[in-house]
């Protein structure tokens, strides 16, 4: 298998993942050596088939894996500036979620207010200060391209707008904490074409302020939104590139199989 070091990143790397293992209930073995670069505001799209390991790997960046008994996590994923192990059980995961947020295939709001949903880290966090929360919560909302759409009506229950609306807003509550990293779980795979461009759109802006790593099963989207690229196959990364290199000229027979169409 192909292992790509740094030397394939020109910008600063926010994460790095040395030698990740990951075991499901001890006994499957999703995850097999992974050594992966992630470049600091700069995105990055988990493609390959299903099964191969995309959604085990994003979720191994926030210890969503810690929620379930059994599971194991052997290697590391050291986060910049502070080279901490987020795998390390010294790491509280709780942590961790405040400092690298998710959003999921389908948007997933709290039945709760438009505002509330976007406070709701912030309350977490122990943000008691009204003013502060409002301030937060509407750089949150311009952020995620939702503000003019929803300002005069921050009272009014999430599940009244629409998906496209929805996901953006499940997009401001994960940027409300000013996380480092926002992970993407094929975040349009629920979505209209209209709404899955504004979302594009939004996720090359959000580059501008925080490093992204997105899952996506659709090679076009993964074309017009990443920077660097890593195709997985069975539990490993065949190859890690910068995304034009990976879609024009690959270096693994494996990998041009997959982004010219032979198998999905
Ligand atoms: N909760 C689980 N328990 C046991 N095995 C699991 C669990 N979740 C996933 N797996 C296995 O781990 C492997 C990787 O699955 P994963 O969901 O990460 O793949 P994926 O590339 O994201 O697939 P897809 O594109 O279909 O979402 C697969 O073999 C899958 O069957």
């Amino acid at each position: 298998m192909v292992e790509k070091t740094s030397s394939t990143v020109e910008k600063p790397i926010k994460a790095a993942v040395n030698y990740l293992n990951f075991y499901y209930g001890g006994k499957v073995h999703a995850l097999k050596d992974i050594n992966l670069p992630i470049a600091e505001k700069q995105v990055t799209a988990l493609i390959g088939p299903s099964g191969c390991g995309k959604t085990t790997l994003l979720r191994c960046f926030n210890r969503m894996h810690d929620l379930y008994p059994g599971n194991r996590y052997r290697g590391e994923i050291n986060l910049a500036p502070d080279g901490i192990n987020l795998l390390s059980n010294k790491v509280d995961p709780i942590e961790v979620r405040m400092r690298i947020s998710m959003v999921f295939q389908r948007p997933n709001p709290f039945p709760k207010s438009i505002y509330e949903n976007v406070a709701y880290g912030l309350r977490v966090r122990g943000e008691k200060k009204r003013r502060v929360i409002d301030e937060k919560v509407e750089k949150a909302l311009r952020g995620a391209a939702l503000w003019d759409e929803v300002k005069d009506r921050l009272r009014d229950l999430a599940s009244n707008l629409s998906g496209g609306q929805q996901q953006r807003l499940c997009i401001a509550r994960a940027l409300a904490t000013e996380p480092e990293i926002v992970l993407f779980d094929e975040p349009t795979s629920a979505l209209d074409p209209i709404a899955t461009s504004s979302i594009e759109e939004l996720i090359a802006q959000l580059k501008q302020t925080v490093t992204i790593l997105i899952v996506t099963h659709n090679m076009q989207q993964a074309a017009r939104v990443s920077d660097y690229t890593a195709f997985m196959y069975l539990g490993e990364l065949v190859e890690f590139d910068r995304t034009e290199a990976i879609f024009n000229y690959p270096a693994n027979q494996k990998t041009a199989d997959y982004v010219g169409g032979l198998f999905g």
